[in-house]
């Protein structure tokens, strides 16, 4: 059976088609200037005409409402993505705003930044586990590491969550299978630059694959 895999950071038509053509349920563009992988709501608005039944993520850090409304916009997105500190209450705004879906990312590293999660339940559509950046990164996310998965045992949510965080060739196997066996909300994955080459630069071969792995499991 396969399962939700949303590809993050798209910025080419070429990496665009390898995911949707691979099977992608959402594709992801980052609309934050110190990311490589940033695009600007034009590029966006073209790109997202490439995108078939996928999907489209609006990936924004903090924004405010003046950037929102560009991308909005501009691209018109079928989800909003929120990667930065954002509260509940700028949850509220943003979807009565737009009357757009909304996935919260939350930075996770220990148990105490699972039971937050708890915080967005019933206020946004999806959650996305991230891991909490290394030191020093520049990026909230994209910087692929990962935390500690065992930790999502403990996780019950009624609203559906993303996995993401590092996920690459080397772990997508138990990515899938903590997706699979899970009772706990846990239904899809994320990932971005697990299927680079370089940071910004995705890789199609690698993209192919692992959207076949989450296929087959294999
Ligand atoms: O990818 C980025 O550059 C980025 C920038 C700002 C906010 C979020 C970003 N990416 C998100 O992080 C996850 C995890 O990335 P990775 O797989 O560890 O590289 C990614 O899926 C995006 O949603």
């Amino acid at each position: 059976m396969s399962i939700p895999v949303k590809i993050c950071g798209l910025s080419t038509p070429e990496s665009v088609i390898a995911a949707r053509d691979g099977g992608a349920s959402h594709l992801g563009f980052i609309f934050f200037v110190k990311s490589p992988r940033h695009v600007s709501p034009e590029q966006a608005r073209d790109l997202v005409a490439l995108s078939g039944d996928c999907q489209t993520v609006a990936v924004s850090v903090d924004a405010d409402d003046a950037y929102l409304d560009a991308i909005v916009g501009t691209m018109e997105p079928d989800l909003l993505q929120l990667h930065g500190s954002e509260s509940l209450e700028r949850v509220a705004e943003v979807k009565s705003r737009y009357g757009l879906p909304v996935m919260k990312a939350l930075a996770v590293r220990g148990i105490d930044d699972l039971a937050r999660a708890q915080i967005y339940e019933g206020h946004v559509d999806l959650l996305l586990l991230d891991a909490k950046p290394p030191k020093g990164a520049e990026l909230p996310g994209g910087n692929g590491v990962s935390f500690d998965w065992s930790l999502v045992e403990n996780l019950q949510s009624q609203t559906p969550i993303l996995l993401s965080g590092g996920i690459d060739q080397s772990n997508v196997k138990e990515a899938i299978a903590l997706v699979r066996d899970a009772a706990n909300g846990l239904v899809g994955l994320d990932l971005s630059s697990g299927v680079e080459s370089a940071p910004g630069v995705k890789d199609m071969a690698k993209i192919a694959a692992l959207l076949e792995a989450s296929k087959t499991g294999a």
